[in-house]
């Protein structure tokens, strides 16, 4: 049997990212994911198509309606959601193997699906990512080039319900300048990891 990764058989952190669409959390999870070089990214499930050069199993494991709904009746799922018209969950079995294992694991999700996560591990370190106004938010997402007109429009639409709900994160960071923010958000996690 492999040894678990921690001495102290302690439970990894959890830390969990949400934001608006286009506030920035792919680019500074990926940074800062880089940065500690250790911290495993949880890949979620998604029933929305794959856009630009996303790949199964890098990005999101995506997946058919029917068998998304069919883990929910299973109990497969850790949290899932409904977000801009997806569904998109979380694997129980890799989270609660990951945290078993003494590893660290960072969860991009939605506030519907962090506040599961939190009745579910209340000890989950919770970070929003607001973008500095919302301006940058339709502009970032038409720069991206990703989503048409219409999946643009609903995203900002829904931001206003998620930004809404950001008093409830423990930590929240304004993404302006990224490089900035890319040290806000490394020195808040190296914090927890160092207890
Ligand atoms: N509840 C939940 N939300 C997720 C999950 N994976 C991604 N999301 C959220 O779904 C939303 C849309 O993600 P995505 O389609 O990648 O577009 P993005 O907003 O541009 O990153 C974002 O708010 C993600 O944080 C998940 O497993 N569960
Ligand atoms: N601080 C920033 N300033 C300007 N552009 C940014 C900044 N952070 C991210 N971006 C850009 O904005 C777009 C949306 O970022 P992304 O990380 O995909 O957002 P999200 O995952 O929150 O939807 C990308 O093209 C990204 O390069």
């Amino acid at each position: 049997m492999a040894a678990p990764s921690h001495p102290n058989g302690r439970k990894g952190n959890l830390f969990i990212v949400s934001a608006p669409s286009g506030a920035g959390k792919t680019t500074l999870c990926s940074a800062v994911l880089n940065h500690f070089g250790d911290i495993r990214y949880s890949i979620s499930h998604t029933t929305r198509p794959p856009r630009g050069s996303e790949q199964n199993g890098v990005e999101y494991h995506f997946t058919t309606r029917a068998a998304f709904i069919a883990d929910i009746d299973a109990g497969m799922w850790a949290e899932w959601a409904e977000v801009h018209g997806n569904y998109y969950g979380t694997s129980a079995r890799v989270l609660d193997q990951t945290l078993g294992d003494g590893q660290d694991i960072l969860l991009d999700i939605d506030v519907q699906g962090a506040f599961q996560i939190v009745e579910r591990y209340p000890d989950a370190v919770t970070i929003f990512i607001m973008p500095p106004d919302f301006e940058a938010l339709r502009s970032r997402m038409e720069n991206r080039g990703t989503d048409s007109p219409e999946v643009i429009a609903r995203r900002l639409e829904n931001a206003r319900g998620e930004i809404a709900r950001k008093d409830r994160y423990r930590h929240i960071i304004v993404n302006d300048m990224l490089k900035t923010a890319v040290a806000e958000m490394i020195a808040v996690m190296a914090r927890y990891r160092q207890r």
